[in-house]
């Protein structure tokens, strides 16, 4: 039960020392907090006693309030307030701010693609992603520390983990979210997608990829094509329950996307059991916390992947990238590290299949995740150009903003059916099918994802002015975009070798078809 006070009453409280404001119809008593206010003493003395909700729209995010709920003192006699004040869970009632088979507007119609399963996996991740990980992302985040053990044991309980390799049997048996959510066996693209989706909302950039990509982009290459079923189910357990981490170690200053240019070496030792691997990897995701690395190396007929386990010949680095170190982005040195032959994935000197097969599902999550941020921003530019007010109009009113909105929503939309359609098609494909036909459409889809960031990214940055590039307050979340979005535009393959990736694949299926 909240007081009822009178804006009569309100009004008496009007000075530095006893002040008073309302914003959306609620009372907020500042008079301890005037002196600690970021925005100083001078603007909140010169509202001392009023309503102030439009001066505190215009500067603040809504977050605020809840966040000095503690200020709050009542409410005005006989009004509500009318702001939406969003809890854990609730989905966005903003125009395009939820994809469309989940908009509220659209919940009563039947989509082709989501089942009740996907809705309720939907529901729960997003409690669970704004309960425990958003928190600890903008602390990380901010401070450049790693993901704490804690959070990753409670993502191992829930299985979280285990579904970010997507479906499989690694899934069968496994008690999904408390139960009662999805059942592993029926986990299909779909639901793989809602996991990538609802992990980015927290929007905090290095700790999303801090938030074990490298075991994502990684044990599926060891689920795959690892050779000795026993340890494979060894090793998968291990990083599946969070006891042991995991990378994928193949980018080196020396090549990139170039794979033949690689200049890491595995040598078999003279006992004929063994690999010894020397040389550096660079820009590597999670390599500072890894205990394994999935590691291309030169063998001596041609490209090899090998698991290897971290030893003291390992030496590892952190990299400071644009964005935080919480993404634990590392460099490493391998000195004769000796690994047993047992520990390569595929055949020896056919690594490049491997590879090249592991990279669709990681590009295709990148595009999950880039659609979905890309999404965040939309929401964001909308509730902004409704709520700034320019020469005593919203932004909206200007035809020239209202053009920028239509494009980042044409383009969200456009990523987003792309991406349905797609993971439609991988639901009824084998991983060799997928690897054969669906890389290039796989990779023109990230390309794209990720051309789109790049405009969204300027427009809404143009939209907020000065707040875009300000990391903290109103424009934090197109800040953090517009300056990293460009880790998906790079990581995984750049746009111009997916781009030529998509036409060069096409061209393999190209018939004597003649103008
Ligand atoms: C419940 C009342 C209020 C609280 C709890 C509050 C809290 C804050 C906080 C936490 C910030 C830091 C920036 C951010 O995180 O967004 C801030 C900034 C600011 N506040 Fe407030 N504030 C309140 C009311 C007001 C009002 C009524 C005004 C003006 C009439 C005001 C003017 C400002 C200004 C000018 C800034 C700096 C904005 C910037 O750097 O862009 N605040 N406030």
């Amino acid at each position: 039960m909240t007081t009822a006070l009178s804006r009569k009453e309100v009004s008496k409280h009007d000075s530095e020392e006893d002040l008073w404001v309302i914003v959306d119809h609620k009372v907020y008593d500042l008079s301890d907090f005037v002196d600690a206010h970021p925005g100083g003493s001078v603007v909140l003395t010169q509202v001392a006693g009023q309503d102030a909700t439009q001066a505190f729209y215009n500067l603040h995010r809504h977050e605020v309030l809840q966040q000095y709920s503690k200020l709050c003192i009542g409410t005005l006699e006989g009004e509500k307030p009318e702001v939406i004040d969003p809890q854990p869970g609730d989905l966005s009632k903003v125009p395009y701010a939820e994809p469309l088979w989940l908009a509220p507007q659209f919940a009563q119609f039947k989509n082709q693609y989501y089942n009740d399963s996907h809705r309720r996996l939907q529901k729960a991740m997003r409690v669970f992603v704004e309960e425990h990980i958003a928190p600890e992302a903008r602390e990380k985040e901010k401070d450049g520390t790693f993901i704490s053990q804690e959070l990753i044991d409670k993502m191992a309980k829930e299985n979280i983990l285990a579904m970010r390799l997507g479906p499989g049997k690694h899934l069968h048996g496994r008690e999904i979210l408390g139960g009662g959510v999805v059942d592993g066996k029926e986990y299909d693209y779909f639901h793989d997608l809602i996991v990538s989706q609802e992990l980015t909302r927290h929007g905090q950039r290095g700790f999303q990829d801090g938030n074990m990509a490298g075991m994502t982009i990684s044990l599926t290459a060891v689920r795959q094509w690892l050779n000795n079923d026993e340890l494979k189910d060894k090793i998968t357990e291990e990083v599946l329950s969070g006891k042991k981490k995991m990378s994928l170690a193949v980018t080196e200053a020396f090549a990139g996307s170039d794979v033949a240019g690689l200049r890491t070496t595995a040598e078999i030792s003279e006992d004929g059991q063994h690999y010894i691997i020397n040389g550096t990897k660079k820009w590597i995701t999670n390599g500072m916390f890894s205990d394994y690395f999935v590691t291309g190396c030169k063998t001596k007929k041609g490209f090899s992947v090998i698991l290897v386990p971290r030893t003291d010949e390992v030496e590892t680095k952190l990299i400071k990238t644009s964005y935080s170190t919480a993404a634990a982005t590392t460099y490493i040195e391998f000195n004769n590290v000796k690994v047993p032959r047992s520990y390569l994935l595929g055949e020896e000197d056919k690594g490049f299949i491997v590879i090249m097969s592991n990279f669709n599902h990681e590009r295709w999550m990148m595009a999950c995740m880039v659609t979905r941020w890309s999404r965040t921003v939309l929401e964001e530019c909308l509730k902004w150009s409704h709520q700034r007010l320019v020469f005593s109009k919203p932004l909206v009113t200007q035809p020239v903003i209202r053009h920028k909105l239509a494009r980042i929503i044409s383009l969200v939309e456009a990523n987003q059916a792309w991406l349905e359609s797609i993971t439609h098609q991988m639901n009824h494909m084998s991983y060799a099918q997928q690897s054969t036909l669906l890389s290039g459409p796989i990779g023109l889809l990230k390309s794209f994802a990720t051309r789109s960031a790049h405009e969204i990214a300027d427009d809404a940055t143009n939209i907020f002015g000065g707040r875009g590039l300000t990391q903290s307050g109103m424009g934090r979340v197109v800040e953090m975009f517009h300056r990293t979005y460009k880790f998906d535009a790079i990581l995984g393959g750049t746009e111009e070798i997916l781009m030529d990736l998509g036409v060069r694949q096409a061209m393999k299926f190209m018939p004597n078809a003649k103008l």
